[in-house]
């Protein structure tokens, strides 16, 4: 599928708002690319597709994600994780994506993993910091992603984690994997 048919597809399955979030996510994913040294039209691929499954009613997600064999480990957790394991096999499945790449960024673009690669970073932090979000410390991240994509996405990672804990949520180990492999390679 080309991307404007994906792009159909994709902005037809979630409200007006979450669209011109992912448009930020587009923006924001190629202007990392560039400045990072990633393809730009891959990163914009992914951002496009990230949020694909994230309004599917919950109980569709969970069964998408037992039909076709997915990590079902996921679904012990917080179900805001679903979405990004079903969006990357959409990706495959229903626009032809055969780049891995893209699929694995946009399959981590919540939980994180330890050893991301640069495609999965700047997604990632794409969609931490777009122009639309605006949450106490995003403009420190948008500070660091200036400089550096692992401090940035660190810095999102801890908060992320903190948050959880604040509020007694149950952290899906993978972000903490995640944020203890950066911290090994900064
Ligand atoms: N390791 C984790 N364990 C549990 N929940 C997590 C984890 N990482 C992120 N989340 C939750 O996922 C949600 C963020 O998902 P995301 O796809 O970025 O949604 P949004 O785009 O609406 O911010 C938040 O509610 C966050 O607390």
């Amino acid at each position: 599928m080309n991307k404007e048919d994906i792009i159909a597809s994709v902005s037809k399955q979630m409200p007006e708002r979450r669209w011109i979030h992912t448009q930020g996510v587009m923006v924001t994913s190629r202007y990392l690319a560039e400045k990072y040294g990633e393809d730009p039209e891959r990163a914009e691929l992914a951002a496009i597709i990230h949020d694909v499954a994230k309004y599917w009613p919950v109980e569709e997600q969970r069964q998408y994600i037992v039909k076709h064999q997915l990590n079902c480990e996921l679904l012990d957790y917080n179900k805001e994780l679903w979405h990004a394991e079903i969006g990357s096999h959409v990706a495959w499945a229903q626009y032809g994506i055969e780049d891995q790449g893209i699929r694995d960024a946009i399959r981590y673009h919540t939980s994180g993993r330890a050893g991301m690669s640069l495609i999965e970073k700047i997604v990632w932090l794409a969609d931490y910091i777009e122009p639309g979000r605006d949450f106490p410390g995003v403009e420190e991240a948008r500070r660091l992603a200036e400089q550096s994509l692992d401090t940035a996405i660190l810095y999102g990672l801890n908060a992320t984690i903190t948050i959880l804990i604040e509020r007694n949520r149950i952290i899906y180990p993978g972000t903490v994997t995640a944020r203890n492999s950066l911290i090994l390679t900064i």
